[in-house]
């Protein structure tokens, strides 16, 4: 039987359990969640199958161990015990990402030096030379974490980070990012076989992650991983993901359902179709201007709404009061869309209220830095066929005026 390597996969907090879940979908074995990422159990080839087809993940580390080290010298004294002789050799570059967490270390910087000394300094022992430091695009990452006085490294297989799909040419004020979109689409239970629309689409972030699904593309087919070029397992991860990127490009479907994007701001309309055409979903991804307050007509059949409206005023119509009044709107042009599910990510806590519709499903999820909650509206069952302008049936609906309305 092949090795099993014991990996560590992050996610956006809150969406954990979605990782969790897609990884077991991939092969993974021995899946075990914890706070930021899943650990789990993979051979080589699984675990460059998680790289090419992860949508959730952002980084997937191969720990090399976890240690005790008080201090600068415990420091030094920690990261030079590993056999770095085993990952690296002379020819290759590296660079050392550090972040840390309640230590006497003042700075991420310090930290990172002092273990990028150890590796060179045990290197030159036992190979009698060093490899280069490049911080811009290394061919070994190696991540040391350090938590008061216990540090964990690890090395990064995929090198720049798994959410960058690549398709992001054209990126506008606060765009999601994509492994958080596809979360978001997982959690509201999309498989690419129903409409999707996004009547608030930004960059296009939801529309083009909904599109490579219902593409069936892997996410990462456009980009190489950081282990392609590690010294001694990088051969061989050549060889297997040539297999895999070819089987992925087989495995992709022509795209059934209408997936759309909306937006009233020009500018973010024409970053979206930069994206999208980068992505290579010009056929498949429509985008029009439009105002999510006043959405027309949609495709028949129903399907999915997901999206991330504006968490503050950047609508320049009188803070948080204006914001109510803008949810409430919202809701009421959404209300008026029966056999269509509709899903929020918001970070703005006054949205639940101002919308005024009572979620089936909640989740607390971070937006990078931004606590922000997943609202699922579900339409009732027997609702499948959309009675446009029937307002009050799709959603599970308070129909009161909110107080700010007449404040
Ligand atoms: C938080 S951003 C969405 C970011 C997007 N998910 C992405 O990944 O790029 C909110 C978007 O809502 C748009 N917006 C605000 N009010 C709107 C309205 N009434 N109708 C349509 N779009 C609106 C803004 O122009 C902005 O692009």
């Amino acid at each position: 039987m092949a090795e099993r390597l014991a990996l560590f996969a992050t996610a956006a907090r809150g969406t954990e359990d979605l990782l969790a879940e897609e990884l077991k979908e991939l092969g993974a074995k021995r899946i075990r969640q914890d706070r930021g990422g899943v650990r789990f159990m993979a051979a080589l080839d699984e675990a460059l199958n998680v790289c090419l087809w992860s949508r959730i993940a952002m980084r997937v580390l191969y720990p090399l161990g976890e240690f005790e080290a008080p201090g600068a010298q415990g420091l030094y004294d920690a990261v030079a015990s590993v056999p770095w002789e085993e990952h690296l050799t002379t020819n290759v570059t590296f660079a050392v990402d550090a972040n840390l967490k309640d230590t006497e270390h003042a700075h991420s910087g310090f930290v990172a030096l002092k273990v990028k000394d150890a590796i060179v300094d045990r290197l030159r022992t036992k190979l009698g030379s060093r490899p280069d430091v490049d911080t811009r695009n290394p061919d070994v990452s190696v991540v040391a974490h350090l938590v008061k006085e216990k540090l964990s490294l690890s090395l990064d297989l995929v090198g720049d980070p798994l959410h960058r799909r690549g398709y992001r040419v054209r990126p506008t004020p606060a765009p999601l990012k994509e492994n958080l979109a596809a979360a978001l689409l997982r959690a509201a239970g999309y498989t690419g076989q129903e409409a999707l629309v996004d009547p608030m689409c930004g960059s296009g972030t939801i529309v083009i992650e909904g599109g490579l699904i219902a593409r069936r593309r892997a996410p990462g087919i456009g980009r190489s991983f950081a282990v392609e070029r590690w010294p001694h397992m990088g051969p061989r991860a050549r060889e297997l993901l040539a297999d895999l990127r070819a089987d992925a490009r087989r495995n992709e479907r022509k795209v059934e359902v209408p997936i759309l994007g909306f937006d009233k701001s020009e500018e973010a309309l024409e970053a979206a179709d930069r994206n999208v055409k980068a992505a290579k979903l010009g056929e498949e991804v429509q985008l029009a201007e439009g105002d999510a307050t006043k959405l027309g007509p949609l495709p028949e059949g129903g399907g999915l709404i997901l999206t991330n409206p504006p968490y503050g005023d950047r609508l320049g119509s009188g803070g948080q009061k204006g914001m109510k009044t803008f949810y409430f709107k919202l809701g009421d042009s959404l209300r008026a869309l029966p056999g269509w599910k509709v899903w929020v990510l918001s970070g703005n806590p006054a949205f639940e209220s101002a919308f005024h519709a009572r979620p089936a499903i909640r989740r607390d999820v971070w937006n990078g830095p931004i606590p922000c909650t997943l609202l699922g509206y579900r339409a009732p069952a027997g609702l499948s066929k959309p009675v446009l302008g029937a307002p009050g049936e799709s959603l599970e609906v308070a129909p009161v005026r909110p107080e700010h309305e007449d404040e």
